[in-house]
């Protein structure tokens, strides 16, 4: 395996990160879930999800001022943006009352996360309406803001028009490899260099605390030339439960940034990232899911240009219901992987 075949995957397997009761969004025009998890799959959800027990798990300082912590930190020491939206969105969603649920999210990442102290997360009650009510959150370290997120959630409201796009058709999670399956695969190769083996051994020896099944590991891993479109199954590793779903929200904010920026590189195995990064992120909630069974993430990039990528995803429940939808801008320097520099 070449080095830049196992830093592709280190990338893409390092951008999973690491979170009691959250705060966040419910049914809207929601159809009953229909998620049932299977008996197989049960076992290994009998442990809390660390992204409930730890991460999205703030502690209060004062009124509407939160304190987050990190489970997991990328190799590029730079805090996962994942991690920080999903908690932007716990703080939110605490100043607002129970028979409110998020359905829209929009952040900017200014400034790089220090994975070396916790983050303070300030709430501001921009405001409260009869149907919609805004919260502006700010994440600060270093006494200055890394994220500016403004969150808006609605109450409860049924309308007789509803449409949405129809799900890919893909093979289902139970016929496909995870990540940790498909890195063991590469390891029994016996031809596999010293070095790449180190590298697939750290990254199996990571605690991600998400579950991955590429629905195309070669183009996921950027082994081949492919358009600009990534679908791999997905979910909270460990149980989380039905009920809360404003909870399933904020984990679902911290796994939308999972793998997606990466999506605008996949047409250029040429080059690898020398510095790739979120700039914004936005999100909507359409309907209720569970974000500890499986749900398909479709990414893709419609645009890349300027040293900059955009792509959108969209969260698909296993039933066929569009559950989310996100959208982000990264900037994407990039060096041949020739190059030694
Ligand atoms: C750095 C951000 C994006 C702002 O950039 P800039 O305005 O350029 O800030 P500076 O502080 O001036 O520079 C930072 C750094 O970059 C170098 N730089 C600047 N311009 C250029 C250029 N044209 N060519 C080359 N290098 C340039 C500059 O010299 C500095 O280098 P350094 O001195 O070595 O540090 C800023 O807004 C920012 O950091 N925002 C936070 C972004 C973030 O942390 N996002 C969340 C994490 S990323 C993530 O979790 C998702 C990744 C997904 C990947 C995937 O899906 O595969």
């Amino acid at each position: 395996m070449a080095e830049k075949e196992v830093d592709d995957i280190r990338g893409t397997c390092e951008l999973t990160a690491n979170s009691e009761d959250v705060g966040v969004t419910e049914p809207q025009n929601s159809p009953e879930d229909e998620n049932s998890k299977s008996s197989s799959s049960q076992d290994i959800h009998d442990l809390k999800s660390v992204l409930v027990t730890s991460v999205l798990n703030l502690e209060e300082l004062d009124v509407d001022l939160y304190r987050g912590t990190h489970h997991w930190v990328p190799r590029t020491q730079r805090l996962f943006g994942g991690q920080i939206i999903g908690q932007a969105l716990v703080a939110a969603a605490k100043s607002v009352s129970d028979n409110l649920y998020a359905h829209s999210l929009h952040c900017y990442f200014v400034r790089a996360g220090d994975p070396k102290i916790p983050v303070l997360y300030q709430v501001d009650r921009t405001r409260d309406g009869r149907s919609f009510t805004v919260r502006s959150v700010k994440a600060i370290q270093h006494g200055q803001p890394i994220l500016i997120c403004q969150a808006s959630f609605q109450k409860l409201q049924l309308s007789p028009l509803q449409h949405q796009f129809t799900m890919p058709s893909v093979p289902p999670p139970e016929d496909l490899l995870t990540v940790e399956e498909l890195i063991h695969l590469h390891l029994s190769k016996p031809d596999l260099a010293e070095n790449a083996k180190k590298g697939l051994n750290k990254l199996l020896a990571n605690e991600v605390p998400i579950e991955i099944k590429p629905i195309n590991p070669s183009s996921f891993y950027r082994m081949t030339p492919s358009e600009p479109r990534r679908l791999f199954w997905g979910r909270a590793r460990g149980y989380i439960g039905e009920g809360n779903m404003k909870l399933h929200c904020c984990v679902a904010a911290y796994v939308s940034d999972f793998a997606l920026l990466g999506t605008a590189m996949l047409p250029y195995p040429e080059y690898r990232a020398q510095f790739v990064a979120s700039l914004d992120h936005a999100m909507w909630f359409h309907s209720t899911f569970r974000s500890d069974e499986w749900m398909l993430y479709e990414c893709e990039s419609s645009w890349a240009g300027s040293s900059r990528g955009l792509v959108q995803g969209r969260l698909w429940r296993r039933d066929g219901v569009l559950a989310a939808s996100c959208a982000q801008e990264g900037v994407l320097r990039v060096k041949p992987v020739t190059s030694k520099l």
